[in-house]
């Protein structure tokens, strides 16, 4: 791994904040207080309610003179329009692009940033899976059509956060890559702490360079005891994830998905991540399809070790993305994840073997096609490194 790893710290507050209705007023405020400095990192980000609300926001803090630094990624904002553009910049705030599309970068287009972060005065965090639409949040409207979670941290983890979002916003500009000699950086991934009150960590990717996110993840299945309940919209994990998710269903644990229904935005990648279904299934693994809602959020609950973000843990995700997750060893933040992720299962539909035999040809016949093309592209983009 390229990057630095960062290291595990005590003494943070979490609070988990369920759908947008919770967060987005959470995090407006925070703006609205904000002193000195707001930074934001969003993948997604397009014209609508939301996204006039938080600019209104950004634009008054930077207006009461606190710098405004926003980092969005190229493609997930080309719906941001114009106008709300030159309010950002008419007020001071600064913009950056992460590798705004070109035909001349070519297969490099598909690199992306896929972080969702906000740090206000270096004090207060929010992290986890949102970006700025109308599917997220609306003023309002409740319950948000997208199901997603995100968490507010205080204390000294937000400062790793803030680190995340400086080299990042530099490399935007010079392309420099990651020096590890500036960051507080460990070489290896740190052993797991005693659950304590307030012990956390940043975990994060880099494209292919850097996965200390994914690899923390096996890790901790490989270890689990009891459960290991994940839940993601889009679920096409690497082989290593699955072989951890496979043995550890075999050797009695809890193995628990949560992952969309029909009520999706992407039904291809539904389509193909079933196609692992069966094995799972047969292994022991508990399968849940979310219906009432999109289930947008990406957590992880391994016994008491929770790892929440923007990570959706596929193998395109981890291929060609920034990602970013707050790892979590608290047992109150850990017993909130759980009947968050329980509270899902309970409503969506769990998927049996035996209905899954008897499923109807035309859901045999897009599964194996969708199936198909995403293994074909992965072993074609597996030929060229
Ligand atoms: O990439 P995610 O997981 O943030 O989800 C955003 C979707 O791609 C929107 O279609």
């Amino acid at each position: 791994m390229m990057g630095p790893i960062f290291p595990w710290r005590s003494g943070n507050r979490f609070a988990l904040l369920i759908d947008g209705p919770c967060f987005f007023p959470a995090m407006l405020e925070a703006i609205a207080a904000a002193e000195r400095e707001v930074v934001l990192e969003l993948y997604l980000i397009e014209d609508g309610r939301c996204s006039e609300v938080l600019v209104d926001a950004l634009v008054t803090a930077a207006s009461r003179g606190a710098e405004v630094r926003c980092l969005f990624d190229g493609f997930g904002a080309l719906g941001l329009g114009r106008a709300l553009r030159q309010r950002l910049e008419s007020a001071g705030v600064q913009l950056r692009y992460y590798n705004p599309l070109s035909w001349r970068r070519g297969l490099r287009n598909l690199y992306r940033d896929h972080r969702k972060l906000l740090v206000v005065d270096r004090r207060l965090a929010f992290v986890g899976g949102t970006g700025s639409t109308d599917d997220f949040w609306q003023p309002d409207e409740e319950p948000s059509r997208w199901h997603e979670v995100m968490v507010s941290i205080a204390g000294p983890l937000v400062a790793h956060w803030q680190l995340l979002f400086d080299y990042q916003w530099l490399a935007c500009v010079s392309r420099r890559p990651w020096k590890p000699e500036e960051a507080p950086g460990l070489a290896h991934l740190p052993p797991l702490p005693p659950s304590g009150e307030g012990m956390g960590r940043l975990a994060y990717a880099d494209a292919r360079q850097h996965k200390d996110i994914v690899q923390s993840l096996v890790r901790s299945i490989r270890r689990a005891k009891h459960r290991v309940w994940l839940a993601t919209p889009y679920f096409l994990p690497s082989w290593k994830v699955r072989r951890a998710l496979l043995h550890a269903a075999r050797r009695g644990v809890d193995v628990q998905l949560l992952l969309t229904s029909r009520n999706t935005d992407h039904k291809p990648v539904r389509y193909a991540g079933q196609r692992y279904y069966p094995r799972l299934l047969r292994a022991g693994v508990r399968i849940h399809e979310h219906g009432p809602r999109f289930l947008h959020l990406k957590m992880v609950l391994v016994d008491d070790w929770v790892s929440v973000g923007s990570c959706n843990f596929d193998h395109w995700n981890l291929r060609f993305n920034l990602e970013a997750n707050l790892e979590t060893l608290d047992a109150e933040f850990t017993a909130a994840a759980a009947a968050c992720l329980q509270a899902g299962m309970t409503s969506a539909q769990e998927i049996s073997l035996e209905a899954w035999r008897a499923r109807p040809l035309r859901k045999r016949i897009r599964q194996r096609l969708w199936g198909w093309l995403d293994r074909m592209v992965v072993n074609l983009l597996d030929r060229r490194r």
